[in-house]
């Protein structure tokens, strides 16, 4: 199988570099200066799950077109963030024959219907990923914590061939994966956890361990939860009771240092997909006429923060 990767930052560069690294037929399409710095230095993985520091192959944009008539991809990874999804589609498009499919694993949902308009939904597999990855200054690629996992299958719960292949490809690499046969589920189960985590940690600016120490921190995330769920239910994928204990769980959990990524870059001071998580996970649940007074809180935090941001 032959995989072009958009992007060679935190999610891109880990999965990426661990399937380039097991021998796998991968190139990164990156942007200029990105190429210029995995030309120089390789691109190098540090996780406790193994240290990497890899020669890879990548090409920007403008040599794609050539790349592609001398040997087509048979899969796009896609591993932008949610607010360069233009650019992105923009930089994939010459790739996107007819026998090749795009698996985005960027969190949330609302990039399904543009790739859909843009390349239809026949190319567009369900995906998402389990990771806490980060591109440190140095362009290196640092993985906290041991999960790294990826989780895909067809949205019209078709076996398919392409995600076949790719999962072959994944346990060849030794990455962690579920071939779903219900991609809708697994995503919804991962984003109303992640809307719970992000609106949370990024309100309180704290990892669950330190909201839930406070007298009423487990009570806020749990509502902040149910507000969530109602958008799934409406959806017509309710969270199975045993998924909505485990998110439970990991969500209250005394002590737990975990902080969604979107802390992370509001730490940093970078963009937050604030709109594509939090602010479209609002808008499905007064969508579906229920209250959403913790979500609103949240994302009305967000937005003053990108306006402060952007000044
Ligand atoms: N980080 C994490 O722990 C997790 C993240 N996610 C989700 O995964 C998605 C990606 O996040 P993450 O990997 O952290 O993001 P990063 O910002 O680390 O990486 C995204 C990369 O995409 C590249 N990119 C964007 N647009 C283009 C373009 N037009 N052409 C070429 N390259 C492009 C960026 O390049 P450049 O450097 O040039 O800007 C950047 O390196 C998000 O939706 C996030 O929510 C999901 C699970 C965990
Ligand atoms: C919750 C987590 C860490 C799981 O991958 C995530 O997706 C994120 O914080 O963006």
């Amino acid at each position: 199988m032959r995989i072009l990767v958009l992007g060679a930052g935190g999610t891109g560069g880990y999965f990426g570099g661990r399937l380039a690294q097991a021998g796998v037929d991968v190139t990164f399409l990156v942007r200029p200066a990105r190429a210029a710095a995995l030309s120089a230095d390789g691109l190098r993985l540090r996780s406790p799950l193994g240290d990497a520091s890899l020669p890879v192959r990548c090409l920007t944009a403008d040599a794609l077109a050539d790349a592609v008539a001398q040997a087509p991809y048979d899969l796009v990874v896609l591993s932008c963030k949610a607010y360069d999804l233009d650019s992105a589609m923009d930089a994939i498009a010459p790739a996107m024959g007819s026998g090749t499919a795009v698996l985005p694993i960027l969190n949330g949902l609302r990039h399904y219907p543009l790739l859909d308009a843009r390349f239809g939904a026949g190319q567009v597999i369900g995906g998402l990923c389990f990771i806490s990855v980060s591109k440190a200054d140095d362009g290196s690629i640092v993985h906290h914590g041991n999960a790294a996992s990826i989780t895909f299958g067809e949205r019209d719960g078709a076996s398919g061939a392409r995600c076949a292949a790719f999962a072959q490809a994944c346990a060849h690499a030794g990455i962690d994966h579920l071939h779903a046969d219900d991609i809708a589920r697994e995503q919804w189960i991962k984003f109303t956890f992640l809307a719970t985590l992000a609106a949370a940690t990024c309100l309180m600016r704290a990892s669950v361990g330190g909201i839930v120490a406070t007298s009423d921190g487990a009570g806020v995330i749990t509502a902040l939860y149910a507000e969530t769920l109602a958008a799934a239910a409406a959806a017509g994928h309710p969270v199975p009771d045993s998924a909505r204990a485990t998110a439970l769980g990991q969500l209250t959990r005394a002590g737990s240092p975990l902080k969604a990524s979107m802390l992370h870059d509001l730490e940093a001071g970078r963009r937050v997909e604030a709109a594509h998580i939090v602010g479209d996970m609002l808008a499905r649940v007064r969508a579906a006429g229920e209250p959403a007074p913790l979500l609103a809180a949240a994302y009305c935090h967000l937005q003053a923060y990108e306006a402060l941001r952007t000044g």
